[in-house]
């Protein structure tokens, strides 16, 4: 009998690993419920009872990796700790594209799509969103209430689209598209937490509006394809990057299908994250004022009126640290999972291959013990005076390791340089006695945002 394979934890360095049971569990359900119904909260109490917690997920243990070198650890070893679970059944949804591919097949596609993420390609991508955001903020009125939750959405979908396929598409199909991907990122998340696929098969109305958002977001993607195959012009925009690229090793390209999945992918994986950044970040400016007056000191020093582009951006300190402060508060991708791929250990706790191990950046975000005063908005932690006081791997709105967010840097300039071009023109205050109700759906959403335009 060939014995069963196993792998060792992080040898301990300095300190003693500590561990905990999750409080509150239910006979049969387990903390499910407690996950569904109040899962912020439920994460975040988590890291003060121990570095790894055990909970129960139905009959079955998972664990919380809690302590920001055991998150690395699961992260940074990908042969112990895979991708599985709700991945696997994304995988009927996205295909085999980098998000849901494992091992050397992930490997393999990430050597062939990285060189896309380059950060002279995302300025030449991203050379229009100063100007597409300026032409949609021209039909803002002065007193007129938005909900900048749906309008970072409608935005960021343009922005979205032009980086993706320049000027290839209309604002009707745009605005199509993003119909399309709220309804199917909504309903990846059902999906993918349903124990059983059954109900998913169903002919209910939401399964069938589901199904018909989900080909009919493929067919957008196809068509925009099909389009370009075969024409060896660069268009300047990420489709023709991908169309082009070329594995370095063995020159394989993506095949149609591949750069469909891809495509669908990178709107799935990153239109409604750098969106709710957007909304969240105009959240806290509308609420701290001394703050807004640094952003907007900045951005008039550094632009002086103009539209800014992404060579701008290493000059917009200040306004960087915000989105950071904000990424921090409300990390888009708040919790996630991986499968212990063979026997292991974590923080001293046996855990047998198959077991889910968890690892939430919220509750990363709001340990006290790695960010002091861990509810207040803080810009100026991400100052060079004091970024040096953050632990290693306590900030991770993006993951770490081999499956770290590729469109990381594209996300992070879109959305600064959207912030500075609306912030340069408008000041965008709360509702008096609105609140902010974060929704941790398939990612952290900020919920109904009504603010109201003032010109500068
Ligand atoms: C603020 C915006 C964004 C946030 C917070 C975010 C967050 C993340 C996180 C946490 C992961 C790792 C998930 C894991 O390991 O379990 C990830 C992976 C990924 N993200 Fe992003 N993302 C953002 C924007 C984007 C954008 C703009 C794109 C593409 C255009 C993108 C494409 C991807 C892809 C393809 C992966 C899978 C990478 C791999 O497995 O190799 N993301 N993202």
């Amino acid at each position: 009998m060939t014995p069963a394979k196993t792998s060792k934890s992080p040898e301990k360095t300095d300190r003693s690993w500590t561990s905990g049971i999750a409080p509150g569990a239910l006979p049969l359900a387990g903390h499910a419920l407690e996950l569904w119904r109040r899962p912020l909260e439920f994460l975040a109490d988590l890291p003060s009872r121990g570095d790894v917690v055990e909970l129960r997920l139905g009959p079955k243990p998972a664990y919380l990796a809690c302590h920001p070198e055991l998150v690395r650890h699961v992260l940074l070893n990908p042969r112990t700790f895979d991708k599985g679970g709700v991945f696997d059944k994304a995988r009927q949804l996205l295909g085999n594209s980098l998000s849901v591919s494992r091992g050397e097949e992930h490997r393999y596609q990430r050597r062939l799509i990285q060189p896309a993420f380059h950060s002279t390609k995302i300025a030449e991508y991203t050379a229009a969103v100063g100007e597409d955001t300026r032409a949609v903020i021209g039909s803002w009125q002065a007193g007129q209430t938005r909900d900048i939750s749906d309008t970072m959405h409608a935005l960021l979908m343009r922005v979205a689209a032009r980086t993706l396929f320049s000027a290839g598409v209309d604002a009707a199909t745009i605005e199509e598209a993003r119909h399309c991907l709220r309804i199917v990122s909504h309903g990846i998340q059902k999906r993918t937490v349903a124990p059983l696929g059954i109900m998913q098969k169903l002919p209910t109305p939401d399964n069938k509006r589901y199904d018909r958002a989900n080909v009919r977001l493929r067919q957008i993607v196809a068509d925009m394809v099909r389009r370009r195959q075969g024409s060896a012009e660069d268009h300047g925009d990420l489709l023709s990057t991908l169309l082009r690229a070329e594995h370095p090793e063995t020159g394989r390209r993506l095949s149609p299908r591949e750069v469909l999945d891809q495509v669908v992918t990178f709107l799935v994986a990153g239109s409604e994250t750098t969106a709710s950044t957007l909304a969240f970040v105009f959240h806290f400016l509308g609420r701290h004022p001394e703050v807004e007056r640094r952003v907007h000191a900045e951005i008039d020093a550094v632009l002086d009126g103009r539209v800014p582009v992404f060579e701008d951006l290493p000059r917009l300190e200040y306004t960087r640290a915000v989105i950071t402060e904000s990424l921090r508060m409300y990390p888009p991708s708040w919790m996630s999972m991986r499968v212990a791929a063979v026997d292991t250990e974590l923080g001293g706790r046996r855990v047998p291959s198959g077991t889910m191990v968890l690892y939430s950046a919220y509750a990363l975000h709001h340990n006290p013990e790695l960010f002091p005063d861990p509810e207040r908005f803080d810009p100026e932690r991400w100052l060079p005076d004091r970024v040096k006081d953050v632990p290693r791997g306590a900030l991770l709105p993006f993951g770490a390791g081999s499956h770290k967010c590729i469109g990381d840097v594209l996300a992070l300039a879109e959305t600064a340089l959207v912030v500075a071009t609306i912030a340069g023109r408008w000041r965008l205050r709360p509702v008096p006695g609105s609140r902010l109700r974060p929704e941790p759906k398939a990612t952290l959403e900020p919920g109904p945002l009504p603010m109201v335009c003032e010109a500068r």
